[in-house]
């Protein structure tokens, strides 16, 4: 790891960046390193950085920055011998929780300077936009899209819209075409999770990872205030019947109405077809040294 190139976004999580360059600086000067920046200007930046990396021909691309810069790194690196690391900068790093990558800048070079490596999974929905951590339709996506429509911000923001979203619960009914069986579900909200919990900690299978070739298909079923509650506290048991895990390489949910839907933490159309494949081991990742 010669040569590594930091994307860094200069806006996420209303972190003030000049913290980061200057340990990224200092850090590989002492590790004699040959380091780049660049940051990301909210435009077009999937080309850029192609054009960029391609100009640079870094071993390694570090993403600082929230689950967005690592996705757009991932995008890019993918099916490329480049791995991604990751410095968390965002106001949500669920990626880097679930691959032990701690989020104190120094405790985050030092698991790039570690290099371990696992070749990770990413998802592919509709035969066209890439995910890598978690997505969903239904109650979770309602509240990602009232938060992004609503012009309040932080927990105020957060908790009027899950308010709102409480007191228009429905369930909704979908149909599950898996690899190995076609099911009948109904329920509050279906995830497909490439990796074990959400950014907020909940938590949602226990034994997925995102090097293990398949995903997670997660349906709640129910609203159960006990249950859900211990999700957050890393207890899930499989054997309850308030939600339903089913592991697969591909699944096509077909929904009576259009729901809400989100692709790791960004808004997509409504609509009442979802196809989800798994794109196995195409992505270098780092991850921390206990995962
Ligand atoms: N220079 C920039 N100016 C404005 N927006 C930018 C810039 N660079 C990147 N962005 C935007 O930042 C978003 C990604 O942010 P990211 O997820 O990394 O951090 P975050 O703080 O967790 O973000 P959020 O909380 O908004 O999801 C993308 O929408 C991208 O277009």
């Amino acid at each position: 790891m010669s040569k590594i190139l930091f994307v860094i976004n200069p806006i996420s999580g209303d972190r003030d960046k000049e913290d980061y360059i200057h340990e990224i600086d200092s850090w590989g000067e002492s590790l004699g390193l040959s380091i780049e920046k660049w940051e990301t200007t909210g435009e077009d930046d999937e080309k850029k950085l192609k054009k960029v990396i391609a100009d640079a021909q870094p071993e390694t691309v570090v993403a600082v920055g929230g689950d967005g810069t690592v996705m757009l790194c991932a995008e890019v690196v993918k099916d490329t011998d480049v791995a991604l690391g990751i410095l968390p900068g965002g106001s949500a790093n669920g990626m880097a929780t679930e691959v032990e990558v701690p989020d104190d800048i120094r405790g985050a070079l030092a698991v790039i300077a570690q290099e371990k490596t696992v070749m990770a999974d990413m998802l592919l929905f509709n035969g066209k936009d890439y995910g890598l951590h978690i997505s969903d339709v239904g109650l979770n996506a309602g509240l990602v899209k009232d938060f992004e429509e609503g012009e309040r911000r932080g927990f105020l923001g957060y908790a009027s819209g899950v308010a709102s979203q409480l007191l228009n619960l429905k369930t909704f009914r979908a149909e599950l075409v898996l690899d190995d069986q076609i099911v009948e579900e109904q329920g509050h909200m279906i995830a497909f999770a490439n990796a074990r919990r959400y950014g907020t900690g909940a938590i949602l299978s226990n034994q997925g990872r995102v090097d293990d070739g398949v995903f997670e298909v997660y349906v709640l079923r129910e609203l159960s205030l006990p249950g859900l509650a211990g999700q957050f506290f890393d207890h899930l048991d499989e054997a309850d019947s308030y939600f339903e895990v089913y592991r697969t390489k591909k699944v096509t949910v077909n929904l009576k109405d259009p729901q809400p839907f989100q692709i790791d933490g960004e808004t997509k159309p409504e609509s009442t077809k979802v196809t989800v494949e798994v794109l196995p081991k195409c992505l270098k990742l780092i991850v921390g040294a206990d995962y």
